[in-house]
């Protein structure tokens, strides 16, 4: 099977951009006696800069830019200079944030604040502690527990429908689960019509942020983004009285009774804000680990088998504290993380002018944090490109070899909250998985890669698929 056509052709363009010549210039001059470096870089190509090229090889552009100027430089990119990010200490750096020079809210905001403004990701500072703390209410341990009781049969029903044979796109069938197990656990509500309408909404407004053209031009998925915002703030907001006056477990009706221990609760906006932005981290980023595993997995049939037999031993319906027994499992899906961290690029701004590893970025610089490419850097991980899910084990604990080197949900106090929930998720689908099915694909074949907010499989990775 070969990448979509859509797909090659980027790949193309993206590479003939990037063999045009650019000449290096700083980005801007540091203030007089700061002792600062200006951020070295090159524009790329006049009026794309190098968007096409992140679009398509996010990971090749990265090892370009980090080869050629270190893991602080600057390029063109969406009209406007960006700065890159890149290894552990420069990342580090920024997500610690303890200068309180970078912003969530415009960088963020920049790619996605249309379509989920007002979510907790994208406030910074004060107000966003403030609205971390409230929902913190619905990530504690007992809530995740409620949460599993409702998912594992969810799964099993989902997998029941599953056929088997050759070609089965797993990404699809994947992203569906994952969409109906929001549907469920995360709003309370029963499958059928409304909810696919609700879901198609839902996925127009996913899409919108990776647009290429970033204009409400009709037929756009840009437009198709903004409308099905509304239909998403339509439907929460119209059930918010519900759930505010029962006593539903699902994450939708905690939202709405949820109290920080300062006594602090959301308002109705804010519900329908967060709602929309939970439902994105947790959809897109769980389908994308699920689907590279499989991926991984498919490629490393011993340790699918590996995995299999410790599912085999454990059973059908397993707790938390079961799931958190599959140490394969643990290993192989932190490897997946590390290989291809579903957030691949963290967006941030310079609120003002910042210093970071010696450099000056002026007030209002565009950032992307390489997440994805340091993961894949040498020293801090052995031969970075193949999977080799022991590296995490503790004899060897790679990851620990810089406290940022392993980050797949970010770090500081922005990172990942749903980080158990989607731990929790990815293994109770991918145990439900071994112990009912057997995949692979031919020797020879190899992913092509396409991004959404991390590396994806532009086929949808189509598998042969065997009931056991
Ligand atoms: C494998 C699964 C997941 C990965 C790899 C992941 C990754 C991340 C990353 C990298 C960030 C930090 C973004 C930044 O600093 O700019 C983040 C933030 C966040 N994630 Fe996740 N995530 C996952 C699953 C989930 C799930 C299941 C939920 C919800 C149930 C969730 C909710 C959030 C929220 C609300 C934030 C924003 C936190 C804040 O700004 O304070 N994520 N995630």
């Amino acid at each position: 099977m070969t990448a979509p056509l859509q797909h090659r052709v980027q790949q193309a363009l993206a590479s003939v951009l990037g063999r045009v010549p650019s000449t290096s210039a700083p980005l801007a001059p540091p203030p007089p006696g700061s002792g600062l470096r200006p951020v070295p870089g090159d524009p790329g190509v006049p009026l794309v800069g190098r968007s096409l090229e992140f679009a398509a090889d996010m990971l090749g552009l990265a090892r370009r830019q980090y080869a050629e100027y270190g893991p602080v430089s600057w390029t063109g990119a969406f009209g406007r200079p960006m700065v890159a990010v890149l290894g552990p200490d420069a990342i580090g750096q920024v997500l610690v944030n303890k200068d309180k020079y970078f912003g969530n809210a415009d960088g963020w905001g920049f790619f996605i604040g249309p379509f989920f403004r007002r979510g907790v990701m994208l406030l910074d500072f004060e107000e966003h502690l403030t609205h971390r703390r409230i929902l913190q209410e619905a990530f504690t341990r007992p809530r995740l527990a409620e949460y599993l009781e409702v998912m594992g049969p969810r799964i099993e029903r989902s997998l029941d429908d599953w056929t088997t044979g050759d070609g089965v796109r797993i990404y699809d069938r994947i992203k569906q689960m994952t969409l109906d197990i929001g549907t469920e656990v995360f709003v309370g509500d029963q499958l059928g019509p409304r909810a696919d309408r609700v879901n198609r909404a839902f996925v127009d407004t996913v899409h919108a942020g990776v647009a290429v053209v970033r204009a409400p031009v009709p037929g756009g998925s840009w437009r198709r983004g903004l409308v099905g915002r509304k239909v998403l703030e339509d439907y929460f907001a119209a059930q918010i009285p519900v759930k505010r006056a029962g006593d539903g477990r699902d994450m939708f009706s905690v939202l709405c009774r949820a109290r920080s221990d300062e006594g602090e609760t959301f308002s109705d906006d804010d519900v329908v804000a967060h709602m929309i932005f939970l439902l994105m981290a947790a959809h897109d980023t769980s389908t994308i680990t699920l689907s590279m595993m499989c991926y991984l997995l498919a490629k490393n049939p011993a340790w699918q088998e590996k995995l299999r037999e410790e599912s085999l031993a454990l059973g059908d319906a397993p707790t938390m504290a079961e799931l958190d027994s599959l140490v394969s499992l643990d290993l192989a899906m932190r490897e997946t993380l590390r290989m291809y961290a579903p957030v691949g690029q963290l967006a941030r701004i310079t609120v003002r002018d910042a210093e970071l590893q010696g450099f000056h970025v002026p007030a209002g610089t565009l950032m992307s944090l390489g997440v994805h490419a340091s993961q894949r850097m040498e020293p801090w991980w052995d031969r970075p490109d193949e999977f080799d899910p022991d590296r995490f084990a503790p004899e060897r604990a790679e990851d620990k070899s810089h406290r940022f080197a392993w980050m797949p949900f970010g770090g500081g106090v922005h990172k990942c909250i749903g980080l158990h929930f989607g731990g929790m998720e990815v293994k109770a689908i991918m145990h439900a998985m071994l112990r009912r099915f057997r995949w692979s694909v031919p020797e020879d074949y190899t992913m092509p890669i396409g991004l959404t907010t991390g590396p994806t499989p532009a086929d949808h990775l189509p598998l042969r698929l065997e009931r056991l």
